[in-house]
């Protein structure tokens, strides 16, 4: 579904990404973890086109993504819930979920009532401001919203940061059921006993590349990793 081969990027004078590699195979769920600052936001601004690629490739469904708009590579199945959310505050829930919304010929089959069924909280507040949100429904939304578009490749960037046990674990139950339902899912976040409910594979990323990369039962296994490189 996703491969990415020696992928550099960075901001104006400074490289942060040296040569990145990853896949997540359709279907699978897999991660970015690391310790802050060491290059998974600035790589998932890079796949979705937001970062110009410096070197190495991103290749979606057999498609190489290297120089296309945002919006293109939303229209080619990236899907992403960007770290801070990004909701319209002004406009309702349901005005949230219909301005991203795409028919896809190919994939899924999502719609405002599914996206609803999913998240019953937000249907209960749809036509509710999203600003009056709470956080955690304030996620689901941006979740929503991605899923809206119909989505080969649902990308989430820290999206349980912040936010009350209970949500965390209605977002998490709610990853497992997309994961249930075949969605192929890149998940950056921290919190490794959720994830390992979840995950096929975790790629650990130091200074701009992956060093890591195995099951999480492997990673439980593997103390020294988690120390060097989490620090936990
Ligand atoms: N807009 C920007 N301009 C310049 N440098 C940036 C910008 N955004 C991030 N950086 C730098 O790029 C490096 C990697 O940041 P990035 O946000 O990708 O890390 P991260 O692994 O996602 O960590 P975090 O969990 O803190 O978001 C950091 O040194 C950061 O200071």
């Amino acid at each position: 579904m996703l491969t990415v081969e020696g992928l550099q990027a960075g901001y104006g004078g400074s490289q942060v990404l040296f040569g990145m590699d990853f896949e997540a195979p359709t279907g699978q769920a897999v991660s970015l973890v690391g310790r802050n600052g060491m290059g998974k936001t600035t790589t998932v601004r890079t796949l979705m086109g937001m970062l110009p690629l410096r070197g190495g490739s991103v290749v979606l469904h057999g498609r190489p993504l290297a120089g296309l708009a945002p919006h293109a590579i939303a229209r080619l199945g990236m899907g992403l819930v960007p770290e801070g959310r990004r909701i319209f505050g002004s406009l309702s829930v349901e005005e949230n979920l219909v301005a991203t919304a795409r028919r896809s010929a190919t994939r899924g089959h999502w719609s405002l009532d599914r996206v609803l069924g999913l998240f019953p909280r937000l249907g209960e507040r749809r036509r509710q401001s999203a600003r009056t949100l709470s956080g955690g429904e304030q996620q689901m939304l941006a979740i929503g919203r991605a899923l809206m578009t119909n989505p080969a490749l649902l990308v989430l960037d820290e999206a349980t940061e912040g936010l009350a046990p209970l949500i965390r674990r209605e977002i998490w139950d709610c990853l497992r059921t997309l994961k249930s339902e075949g969605l192929t899912t890149l998940v950056i976040d921290k919190n490794l006993t959720e994830m390992a409910a979840l995950l096929d594979r975790h790629h650990i990323v130091e200074k701009g590349r992956v060093v890591w990369s195995g099951t999480p039962a492997e990673l439980a296994s593997r103390a020294d990793l988690a120390q060097r490189y989490l620090g936990i």
